[in-house]
């Protein structure tokens, strides 16, 4: 199995383009990154090409929430923000943008976050446009928060390069059956993400078993790199002892 480093939540005690050399020397094979604008794009594309570590995505900002695409009379931030995004992505060579909903609910908030996800899919045909459902216990609020929405919204939108973002942690969290999840959703799946089940902590602990998961995503023929998207609670190097064992398999 491969494995990206989220540098999110990983090695954030070091500067970006440090992290990414860190990554690459602990073993991973490709880096993602939460919201990387406060770094020069210039200086994480030398340490990318310094280390030969494919850059997978980015997210949009915030905002003062998570994210602007699904708030009806945010618009015209919300595609600033898209295009701020894809610019630095084509910057650094990244194949993915996380575009965030934020927080809302119904109709007018589905048609913004939907006709937001057409502009960044039009406006960056090259790169994949990803939606992830948040669990409703970290992210109370947040527009979108099952596989099923994310299914619905990903159909209405009807363009080649918008995909799902599975994270195993939130969709464990919002109902469980993740195999079944995995198997439903692997034709929409952009990336896949990982944490134990509910500290979200390294991936050999809690109440999920990636043995088994891993190994679903084996057999369903999944290969890209999968996101170490947890939270280390100390020396991220010293919370590495599952990907050897995971890389074996
Ligand atoms: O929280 C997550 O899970 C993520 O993947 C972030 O990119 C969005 O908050
Ligand atoms: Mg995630």
């Amino acid at each position: 199995m491969k494995f990206s480093a989220n540098l999110g939540f990983l090695w954030t005690d070091l500067p970006l383009p440090d992290a990414v050399r860190a990554a690459h020397a602990a073993g991973f094979d490709a880096v993602e990154f939460h919201w990387p604008y406060d770094t020069p794009a210039a200086d994480l594309r030398a340490a990318l090409e310094e280390t030969g570590l494919p850059a997978l995505g980015i997210n949009t900002v915030r905002g003062e929430g998570n994210g602007l695409s699904a708030l009806p009379d945010r618009v015209e931030e919300a595609r600033a923000a898209i295009d701020q995004a894809i610019t630095y992505a084509h910057e650094i060579e990244a194949g993915a943008v996380h575009v965030m909903a934020g927080f809302s609910e119904g109709e007018a908030a589905r048609d913004a976050f939907v006709g937001n996800l057409r502009h960044a899919c039009d406006a960056a045909p090259d790169l994949t446009v990803l939606i992830e459902p948040l669990n409703r216990h970290d992210a109370p609020g947040y527009f979108l928060s099952t596989s099923a929405q994310a299914r619905d919204i990903i159909a209405t939108v009807d363009r080649p390069n918008v995909k799902l973002m599975f994270d195993c942690y939130h969709l464990q969290i919002m109902g469980g059956d993740l195999t079944r999840q995995l198997r439903d959703c692997l034709a929409v799946t952009g990336h896949i993400q990982f944490a134990s089940v509910p500290d979200r902590g390294p991936p050999n602990g809690g109440e999920l078993s990636y043995d088994h998961v891993f190994a679903e995503i084996a057999r369903l023929g999944w290969e890209a790199p999968l996101g170490a998207e947890y939270k280390p609670r100390g020396d991220t190097g010293a919370t590495l002892g599952w990907m050897d064992r995971y890389r074996r398999a």
